[in-house]
């Protein structure tokens, strides 16, 4: 089922009402509506807008029309509304048309559905599909049919009803960068709506405190938390390390950047979701707390938290090695070198230079520190922290490595719950694979495991009796010697070392 939304002329849907036939319709009078909707439906879980293809039908607005909502953002075209929906949502699958396009954009749907009909599917088409967008690049102010449709198959590279791929997300920041400035979203939107308005909070929850004491923990429970309060623990902790290092950015504007952030990240992802990324910021805060004695300038704690909260953005819920083999278009691109982690830098890069661009100031702490957590450099790095303090590498790239796989040094139950994600993402890795070599990309149904994971350990042991054996494999194989060599250095970071023995010594037991 496709939903269409009808923008700002609710009398749409009678003429067009033969095109709109098995779609779910969703009258809306505004753009900033629009925005509301989209924001507090992917908040609330309701919808991620990344399972089917969905279409927003825009009535250019008339010269004189008047608004009761803001007029300048009531008053943009339909082409600038298309490429701000692109800019503000990236993974959304959502694509934008004038009354007179609905018949082809409708067909358009229809035909690359196969492209998303399972997780599989999906996971295929961000990957592999050379599809690259508008092959023109926006500049915002262009008529509504800037991008050509083109009547050839979906699966090939021209399925113009704005299919979400990896590449088509990296080729229109590539555009953008080359750019004079296009349209202001950001200020559009910001100026339009109170973006605090859509963060909701559990009614016994709102107090600051709460979510304070929260994050100023090891026990830190990231799975515990919906996505309003991952937002909402992600502004404290930002806006915190901002003031300390005097970078100032208004709450509207620090909460537009987590949104469109959000927005960036496949909330399908089992494990390399914003959730994942809010744990990794949250560890790099407090190790950076740990080590408040060796940096010299608060600007590096936030640029390194910063880091890590886009360390994973647009990240297919795959791995380098599916990037690479068969080749994706992306990998090509970075010829088969730490494809993801450039991947995220590019495209994290240019959402600071929409969000927070006084961040790119210092743009080679952002890439150096997300590059590290390439676990192809581990060894490099474990050697040189064993070489001793002269060839010790940068403290934030050892930082931002160590929380990126933290979950293993946080308390037996938590560790246990991104184990459990951890192995789902695995075994559909192991899905994709099999179907790669089954030459069944597009048909497989792999079912996704988005079953609750159970409450205690010895259920998810029964459940994923794997579990212990492969948190052993993993602890041995990187953890260890990586948490063992920070608390060699660093007498603060000792218990990493001591949390990810006991939980190793659990493991162990299982084992027997
Ligand atoms: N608990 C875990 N068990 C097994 N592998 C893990 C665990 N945590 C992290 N990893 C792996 O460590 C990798 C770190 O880099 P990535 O995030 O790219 O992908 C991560 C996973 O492949």
């Amino acid at each position: 089922m496709r939903t269409v939304f009808a923008v700002n002329k609710p009398e749409l849907c009678h003429e067009l009402f033969e095109h709109f036939a098995g779609c779910n319709v969703v009258h809306l009078s505004s753009v900033s509506e629009l925005l509301v909707y989209l924001y507090a439906h992917r908040l609330s879980g309701e919808d991620t807008f990344e399972r089917t293809l969905s279409l927003v039908v825009h009535q250019q607005p008339q010269r004189d029309s008047q608004s009761s909502s803001d007029p300048e953002l009531e008053s943009i075209t339909t082409a600038e509304l298309a490429y701000l929906v692109q800019k503000q949502f990236p993974c959304f699958s959502l694509s934008v048309t004038a009354p007179a396009e609905v018949p082809k954009a409708l067909k358009h749907l229809r035909e690359c559905a196969s492209l998303y009909a399972s997780r599989l599917a999906r996971v295929s088409t961000w990957m592999y599909n050379n599809y690259e967008g508008c092959k023109k690049p926006f500049t915002g102010h262009e008529t509504h049919n800037a991008c050509q449709q083109d009547e050839t198959t979906p699966n090939s590279s021209s399925c113009s009803a704005n299919v979400y791929t990896m590449l088509s997300h990296l080729t229109r920041v590539r555009n953008n960068s080359h750019q004079s400035a296009g349209l202001p979203c950001t200020k559009l939107i910001s100026t339009a709506l109170n973006l605090r308005d859509l963060i909701i909070l559990p009614k016994d929850k709102v107090s600051s405190d709460h979510y304070w004491k929260l994050i100023s923990t090891w026990d830190f429970c990231a799975m515990s938390l919906s996505t309003s309060e991952l937002i909402w623990c992600s502004y404290l902790i930002l806006k915190k390390v901002a003031h300390d290092a005097n970078f100032h950015i208004s709450d509207n504007d620090l909460f537009l950047f987590l949104l469109s952030l959000e927005a960036s990240y496949h909330q399908g992802n089992k494990f390399h979701s914003f959730r994942h990324a809010v744990d990794v910021m949250q560890a790099t805060w407090q190790l950076c707390c740990h080590l408040k004695s060796h940096f010299e300038k608060n600007s590096s704690i936030l640029v390194v938290c910063v880091a890590a909260i886009g360390h994973d953005v647009g990240h297919p819920g795959t791995n380098n090695a599916l990037m690479c083999d068969p080749i994706s278009p992306v990998a090509k691109l970075y010829n088969k070198a730490s494809v993801l982690e450039n991947f995220h830098t590019e495209i994290f890069s240019d959402l600071l230079q929409e969000h927070w661009p006084q961040i790119l100031q210092q743009k080679t702490i952002l890439s150096d520190t997300i590059l590290a957590t390439d676990m192809a450099l581990h060894s490099q790095y474990v050697q040189l922290m064993d070489a001793g303090p002269s060839k010790l590498p940068s403290l934030l790239s050892l930082i931002l490595k160590a929380a990126d796989i933290s979950n293993v040094t946080r308390p037996l139950h938590i560790s246990t719950n991104w184990a459990v994600l951890i192995t789902c993402e695995f075994s559909e890795c192991a899905a994709l694979l099999k179907s790669i070599q089954n030459n069944d990309i597009y048909g497989h149904k792999v079912t996704d495991c988005d079953e609750p994971i159970p409450d205690c350990i010895e259920s998810i042991l029964i459940k994923y009796p794997s579990i212990p054996k492969g948190q052993l494999l993993f602890i041995n194989a990187f953890a260890e010697s990586l948490f063992a060599g920070l608390a060699e250095c660093f007498q603060e970071l000792r218990f990493l070392h001591n949390n990810v023995q006991a939980n190793k010594k659990f493991w162990e037991g299982k084992c027997k």
